[in-house]
C-alpha cells in the first residue's frame, strides 16, 4: 500500500533550454513557456487536489522560480521553500554555455551522449579561463553553502551528483517524507534523474534511458521505506510528454544550425 506521496520537478524551460545550451549552474531565469510551463504544472497539482506541506529547491533561480509559480497557482504559497546547492543541476564543467548540437557536429553525437547520459563519466573541469567561471564562483550565494566555494564541484558525472544529494536526501528530505509530509522537489533535469536512480534502484546502465523534460511532475509513490510502491507516474497529457522527451532527447543531435 502506498503510504507516501513524493513530486519530483524539472524547472519550467530556461532560456537555455530554448537555445539548446548547456545552463547547469549559470542562473538562468525562465522563458515566457517556461513561466507557462510552470503555471500548468500548478494547475495540474490543484486539479488532482494535491497539497504539500514543504518545497524543496536548488539555489538556482530557475527552480525557485518554478516553485513560486507551481505554489502560487495552488494557493499555497505560504508552504515552506527550502533551499540547497545540493539540488542543483549537474556541474556541467566546461561545458557549460555551449550548444549541444554544435558539440555533436564537433565530437560526434556519441560522446555527447556520454557526457550527457553515462552514469560515471564527467565532463573536463571548468577552469578560470571558461567565460562563465568567474560569475559562477564569485556568486554570493556558493558562499552560503556547507562547503566552502573551492571545494564546490568544477565539473560532475551523475554519479558526482548523487554522492552529494544523497546527504542532503537523508539528512533533511527522508525525515519530512516520513513525518508523513508530502514533499515537492522542484529541481533539475539531472539532480532529479540522481534521485529517481536512487529511489528506484535504477541501473547505471538503464538510468541513460530516463529522460525527464521541463515541467513534467514526475509521481512517486513510496512505501514506509521509501521504495515504490508502483511505477512512476509523469502527470500530463501522454501525447504532449512523449513529444516532450523526444525534444530532450533530440537536443544531442548534430544539426548545423543548431537547433
Ligand atoms: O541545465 C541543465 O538542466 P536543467 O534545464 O534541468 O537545469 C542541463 O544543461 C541539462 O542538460 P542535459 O539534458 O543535456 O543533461
Amino acid at each position: 500500500m502506498s503510504v507516501h506521496k513524493l513530486f519530483l520537478l524539472r524547472h519550467g524551460e530556461g532560456a537555455w533550454n530554448k537555445e539548446n545550451r548547456f545552463c547547469s549552474w549559470v542562473d538562468q531565469k525562465l522563458s515566457e513557456a517556461g513561466v507557462q510551463e510552470a503555471q500548468d504544472c500548478g494547475e495540474l497539482f490543484k486539479l488532482h487536489g494535491y497539497k504539500f506541506d514543504k518545497v524543496f529547491t536548488s539555489i538556482l533561480s530557475r527552480s525557485v522560480q518554478t516553485a513560486w509559480l507551481v505554489t502560487e497557482v495552488m494557493g499555497q504559497e505560504w508552504v515552506p521553500v527550502i533551499k540547497s546547492w545540493r539540488l542543483n543541476e549537474r556541474h556541467y564543467g566546461a561545458l557549460i554555455g555551449l550548444n549541444r548540437a554544435e558539440m555533436a557536429q564537433k565530437h560526434g553525437e556519441q560522446q555527447v551522449k556520454v557526457w550527457r547520459r553515462s552514469y560515471d563519466v564527467a565532463p573536463p573541469p571548468i577552469d578560470e579561463s571558461h567565460p562563465y567561471y568567474h560569475e559562477i564562483y564569485n556568486d554570493r550565494r556558493y558562499t552560503t553553502c556547507d562547503t566552502p566555494v573551492k571545494d564546490l564541484p568544477r565539473s560532475e558525472s551523475l554519479k558526482q551528483v548523487l554522492d552529494r544529494l544523497l546527504p542532503y536526501w537523508y539528512d533533511v528530505i527522508v525525515p519530512e517524507i516520513k513525518a508523513g509530509h508530502t514533499v515537492l522537489v522542484s529541481a533539475h533535469g539531472n539532480s532529479c534523474r540522481a534521485l529517481l536512480k536512487h529511489i528506484e534502484g535504477i541501473s547505471d546502465a538503464d538510468i541513460a534511458g530516463v529522460t525527464l523534460p521541463t515541467g513534467i511532475p514526475v509521481l512517486l509513490e513510496l512505501d514506509a521505506d521509501l521504495k515504490p510502491v508502483k511505477p512512476r507516474q509523469l502527470l500530463g497529457d501522454p501525447a504532449k510528454i512523449q513529444a516532450a522527451i523526444k525534444k530532450v532527447e533530440d537536443q544531442g543531435k548534430a544539426l548545423p544550425n543548431g537547433k
